[in-house]
């Protein structure tokens, strides 16, 4: 099983909303395992998003009469169980075992990261679902007699322009703000912000409602929109007991849900005064928080980075919160509607250099992904080359190529693998040459011409004269209704293959006539050499003889 990462990115599409429908909008989006591909509408150009996970909630959906939405038969939308089941437990039992964690939310407006983080109603999102799992958990554990004293903590703040707020406790006077403190060993924290005792999650509900009116308010004052802020809420949870000797202990654990300032929104045009201020601040601490979740994720890798936590208020007040044993979520939340590209394209911009392509998810996205991999005339190093294929054009070649393969008669420009026809049971791939002179063969055949060949699940492919790999396509090898029993390629089966289809199964007897050939020709032109050579030797001999009498007789 794949080692269990602390930095998750999900990325989820909301269905259209009616101003996306009665714009008669189309969806820029589709996805494909964890893949995500976006196309500018203007231009058809495809982009392709790899994350943890891409959660299509767009269409395909049913809600039932209360209101509760479940899938479609056949459908694969995702519902909000799966999400919680991705990416809240571990959040659930880092609580119980005393570690934090911080589940961030990105998106432009009314992109859906309520919908994911709070959910609405019936559909529960994962800070419901996750509450309601830790007071249940308390409850049989009270019932169960147990001596630990649970307490849950509630606190709500938000980031504006680098000033911290209490959004629980607002001051009147709106220039006022909380002051930023360190302790040795708590590390940073807001001095005075209040914090309110909860025992179910109908009191975080209410605690949240007052938040958020506070938090429209303060909006309003300021002549600013609500998006235009960093809003964390912080739910602690402390376990007390007393050890054997009779001392106290305590075990505490912190849940930042934090709702991110869109980047986008700071590109406001024209901006001056308060709203460029405003537009810097929200530009600063968002890539101050990227870099310090990519040196995070960097260090999770096994590199030794340090984390930049001080650059922003919000990284310092997250410090606590991420890295060491903590969980870090973050669920970029975007619309299906062509209208929002730009926006979209934003938002999935950002949680991209977060999501450093380390081995381990390597071999996670190969079992999803379309792929390459490598066959070796050592079976150990079979399957350890592992090229991921993209949506649209994916070129092979030695420089300058989405895939570098090197080695003899491998060209700068070789081949290139076109992945269409997404939306298709299986997809297509199409292998084309792009240079006449690029030595490819398809299980065995070569190409000729400008034709294109279909690639299937498990064909083995060779460039050049050395670099063989085998294709995988997932959804054809998953699917149930292929009535085939994957054999699986080796060196062996695919040179023999090779060798078969050149027709050099000959004889031996034509091989040693042919050998002979060569080294009666060898012969004949070594003799030749060797001839010239003497007779040269002999010329120079005479001219050295004759100078030496001439020499003489002058002498007398
Ligand atoms: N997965 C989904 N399934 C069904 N409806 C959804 C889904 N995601 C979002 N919606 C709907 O889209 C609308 C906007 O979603 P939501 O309020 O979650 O956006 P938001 O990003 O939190 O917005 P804001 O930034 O304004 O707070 C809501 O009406 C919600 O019901």
């Amino acid at each position: 099983m794949a080692e269990e990462e602390n930095v998750k990115v999900a990325v989820r599409v909301r269905p259209f909303n009616s101003r996306e429908k009665a714009m008669g909008s189309d969806i820029d989006s589709t996805m494909d395992g964890p893949r995500t591909v976006l196309t500018d509408p203007d231009t058809g150009e495809e982009k392709d998003f790899v994350f943890d996970y891409s959660y299509w909630s767009h269409d395909g959906s049913v809600e039932q009469a209360n209101g509760y939405i479940t899938p479609a038969a056949g459908t694969r939308i995702c519902r909000q169980k799966k999400v919680y089941d991705d990416l809240g437990t571990g959040v659930a039992k880092n609580a119980w075992d005393g570690y934090n964690s911080t589940l961030f939310a990105y998106g432009q407006t009314g992109s859906g990261k309520s919908w994911s983080v709070v959910g609405y109603g019936i559909n529960k999102g994962i800070v419901p679902m996750f509450s309601e799992e830790l007071f249940h958990g308390i409850d049989e554990k009270k019932q169960a007699g147990s001596k630990t004293q649970f307490e849950v903590k509630f606190s709500m703040l938000e980031i504006y322009s680098e000033k911290v707020r209490d959004l629980l406790n607002p001051t009147p006077n709106k220039k006022k703000s909380l002051k930023i403190r360190e302790h040795p060993k708590k590390g940073f924290y807001v001095e005075g912000l209040k914090t309110q005792y909860v025992d179910t999650y109908a009191a975080i509900e209410q605690q949240m409602e007052e938040g958020t009116h506070n938090r429209t308010i303060a909006a309003t004052n300021m002549n600013a929109t609500s998006s235009r802020a960093h809003t964390i809420v912080g739910i602690t949870f402390i376990q007390k007991s007393k050890n054997k000797a009779g001392q106290e202990t305590a075990k505490s654990s912190i849940v930042n849900l934090v709702d991110l300032a869109g980047s986008e929104r700071a590109e406001s045009t024209g901006a001056t005064g308060d709203r460029l201020k405003e537009g810097a601040a929200i530009n600063q601490s968002l890539s101050a928080l990227g870099n310090v979740i990519a040196a995070l994720a960097d260090n999770a890798g096994g590199k030794k980075m340090k984390v930049p936590f001080r650059d922003s208020v919000l990284t310092k007040l997250l410090k606590n919160a991420l890295g060491g044993n903590s969980k870090t979520i973050m669920v970029a939340a975007i619309s299906p509607a062509d209208i929002n590209y730009s926006e979209t394209l934003s938002t999935l911009r950002y949680g991209k250099p977060r999501y450093g392509l380390t081995m381990s998810r390597i071999n996670e996205a190969r079992k999803t992904t379309p792929n390459l991999y490598n066959l070796n005339m050592d079976a150990q190093l079979s399957g350890m080359i592992c090229h991921l294929l993209e949506v649209g054009e994916n070129t092979i070649g030695n420089k300058g190529c989405d895939i570098t393969l090197q080695g003899p008669s491998m060209l700068e420009r070789h081949a290139k693998i076109v992945y269409s026809n997404v939306h298709e049971p299986h997809g297509m791939f199409r292998l084309e040459r792009m240079n006449t002179d690029a030595r490819t063969l398809v299980n065995g055949e070569p190409l000729t011409g400008d034709e294109a060949e279909e690639l299937h699940h498990n064909d083995r492919v060779m460039f050049g004269t050395t670099q063989l790999y085998v294709f995988v396509n997932p959804r054809q090898r998953d699917d149930v209704a292929v009535a085939t029993t994957w054999m699986m390629p080796t060196y062996e089966s695919a040179q023999n293959e090779i060798a078969s289809h050149a027709g050099l199964a000959v004889s031996t007897e034509t091989k040693s006539q042919e050998l002979e050939e060569l080294r009666r020709k060898l012969e004949e032109e070594m003799k030749a050499e060797l001839e010239e050579n003497e007779r040269e030797m002999e010329e120079m001999r005479k001219s050295y003889e004759e100078k030496l009498k001439a020499a003489e007789e002058s002498a007398g």
